[in-house]
């Protein structure tokens, strides 16, 4: 009950939303072997801001990599190390994922990921991206997609691993699974 009161609170889902659409107890006490080797490269401003409120609970996932938080092999490497850092934090029950960039939630699996790249590459592409729902279906953590733009495809997926949805009202705004249109099939699971 006090998560759910605290979810709607000041670092709740309102304003997150609201902001976007008018304009426009098993802790893991290891890091996967997947997020050893991909550390963050500090050269690049950080494509996850995570804001912890103590007094509450609840921690709020901003998703910033401009243009449209596409799912790369990097994005996905932060976003997992920072949902790992949380789920340790036994005083974080619950985790809002929202978009710091206008009108997109996420534009799904980075394109750019998927050609031209080596078998190794692709490896740890296609690993990250099973991390990353097998971490938010399977956290401890109450966690809630705040979908305060588009999210097409593995933004679709994204928000699907989440305990719970709640989309800024904008016909602008779509949501779903597009592989077929754009030609890809779904590997073998
Ligand atoms: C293969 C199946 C795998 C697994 C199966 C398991 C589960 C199934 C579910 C998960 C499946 C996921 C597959 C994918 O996610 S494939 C990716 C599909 N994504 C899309 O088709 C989205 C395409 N993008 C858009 O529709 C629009 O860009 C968007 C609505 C998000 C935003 O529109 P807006 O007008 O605001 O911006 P744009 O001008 O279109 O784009 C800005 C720049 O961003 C680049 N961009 C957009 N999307 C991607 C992307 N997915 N990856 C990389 N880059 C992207 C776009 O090219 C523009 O770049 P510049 O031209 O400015 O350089």
């Amino acid at each position: 009950m006090a998560l759910r009161a605290a979810l709607r609170s000041r670092s709740g889902l309102s304003g997150l939303l609201s902001q976007r659409s008018s304009c426009s107890s098993d802790i893991r006490m290891c890091v996967s072997p997947l997020l050893v080797p991909q550390e963050r490269n500090y050269s690049t401003p950080p494509k996850i801001r995570v804001e912890f409120d103590q007094s509450t609970g609840v921690a709020v996932m901003h998703m910033q990599s401009p243009p449209v938080n596409s799912l790369s092999l990097d994005f996905l490497t932060e976003l997992c190390i920072s949902v790992e850092k949380l789920e340790m934090d036994k005083s974080c029950r619950g985790l809002i994922i929202t978009s710091a960039q206008p009108k997109v939630f996420s534009a799904g699996l980075d394109i750019t990921e998927m050609y031209g790249k080596s078998p190794e590459h692709c490896g740890a592409f296609w690993r990250s991206v099973q991390e990353m729902w097998l971490k938010l279906y399977g956290s401890n953590m109450v966690t809630i997609a705040a979908i305060n733009g588009s999210s097409p495809a593995g933004g679709c997926l994204m928000a699907m691993t989440c305990d719970y949805r709640i989309m800024a009202d904008n016909p602008r705004y779509n949501i779903g699974l597009n592989e077929t249109q754009l030609g890809i099939v779904a590997p073998f699971w």
